[in-house]
């Protein structure tokens, strides 16, 4: 659909207005132009959920008035037929979308394409994923940050206990699926408490240390440079005594989704406490920088019986905004300040 289509459906289009003159229609026809041009133009390719969750209309009642206009992407067209767009922005998977992306940046340097599918990429396997915080092994003031002690299984169940034993990791372990694409098979984790029982997990996994962390992790959400943290629910603590009596590999649910919010609850301060803001604003400026991205969210947890000793567990591109509080404004500035420092670059 040409973007002029598309603006058939803004509320300043009125389909019932009378039949108007040549001239009128002309003159109608550029100021609309003019308007339109005065518009930040986003196109966006989402699954039908992501558009429930990010699109809200609050959000782009509140981005129409800032100037910036959603224009949906026709997956069936050429993307170089559709828009003229300023930015776009997109979390589809797949290779041939993948290659449609990058054909487009080549060939449409002027537009910001959220972001660049080979950098998202890095975040779909959850060795590379982590591998970025690792390398940075972040330590201030404030506090240290690193990724827990993780081992790569590829194939041959029978051959995990060996592996974990050389490798030296420390029981429980959480199982991860080594793909982490958003499908709901990405998404099932399992712990697995004894040695004897890895052999019934499948991989190709990744295996990390699980961390006592007093069942409260950070989420913080980064859309470029702006920072919100929030706290959800997670796995509980598991003793020496929990672990000395139970065997087995326990699938578990999605844990600390939205509905498990933590921010209101009544928890030990020690447990609550916010990461340091400097050091959070100091990992989050390292990974944009580090991982080329500009719209991701990464899940931190700080070790039980220490305050300054964190962990980043799991990193997710364009994660639920939706459920970031003031994410219509936080998002909409995001948008313009991409456009203008743009426009500031071309006129220098
Ligand atoms: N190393 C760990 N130590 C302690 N708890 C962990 C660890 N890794 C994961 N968890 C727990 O398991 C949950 C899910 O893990 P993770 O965030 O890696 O999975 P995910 O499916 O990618 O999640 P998301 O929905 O955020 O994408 C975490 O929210 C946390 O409660
Ligand atoms: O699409 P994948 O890569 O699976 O990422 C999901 C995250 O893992 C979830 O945490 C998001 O849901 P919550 O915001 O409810 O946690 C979920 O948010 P969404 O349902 O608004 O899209 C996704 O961002
Ligand atoms: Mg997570
Ligand atoms: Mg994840």
């Amino acid at each position: 659909m040409r973007l002029e289509e598309e603006f058939s459906h803004c509320d300043n289009y009125d389909e019932e207005e009378e039949p108007k003159t040549m001239s009128q229609c002309s003159i109608g026809a550029l100021q609309q132009q003019q308007q339109q041009q005065k518009f930040v133009v986003v196109g966006y390719a989402l699954t039908s959920k992501k558009i429930k969750s990010f699109l809200q209309p609050k959000f782009e009642g509140l981005a129409r008035n800032k100037g910036i206009l959603f224009v949906a992407i026709d997956q069936n067209r050429p993307l170089s037929d559709q828009g003229p767009f300023d930015i776009v922005l997109h979390k589809l998977t797949g290779k041939e979308w993948r290659q449609i992306l990058e054909d487009y940046r080549q060939t449409h340097p002027e537009v910001t394409v959220l972001d660049p599918p080979d950098a998202i990429q890095h975040l779909h396997n959850r060795q590379s994923m982590l591998q970025c915080v690792a390398d940075m092994n972040l330590s201030t003031s404030y506090g240290r940050v690193g990724v827990p002690r993780q081992l790569v299984i590829k194939k041959d169940a029978s051959s995990i206990a060996d592996a974990v034993d050389k490798a030296g990791l420390i029981l429980p372990l959480v199982a991860k699926p080594l793909v982490a694409d958003g499908s709901a098979k990405s998404h099932e984790l399992s712990l697995a408490y004894d040695q004897y029982s890895l052999q019934k997990l499948e991989p190709p996994l990744v295996l990390q240390e699980f961390v006592n962390h007093g069942g409260v992790l950070f989420k913080v959400y980064i859309v470029g440079e702006a920072i919100k943290v929030v706290r959800r629910f997670s796995l509980p603590d598991v003793t020496k005594r929990e672990l000395s009596k139970v065997t087995g590999v326990f699938r578990f649910p999605r844990v600390s989704c939205a509905a498990a919010s933590a921010d209101d609850a009544d928890l030990d301060p020690s447990v609550a406490e916010l990461p340091p803001r400097p050091l959070l604003e100091r990992l989050a400026k390292e990974l944009r920088w580090r991982l080329g991205l500009r719209l991701f969210n990464l899940d931190i947890i700080r070790e039980h019986g220490t305050r300054d000793r964190f962990y980043v567990i799991d990193i997710n591109y364009f994660p639920g905004y939706g459920k970031m509080p003031g994410y219509e404004h936080i998002f909409t500035d995001f948008l313009l300040s991409l456009v203008q420092s743009r426009y500031k670059k071309r006129s220098s």
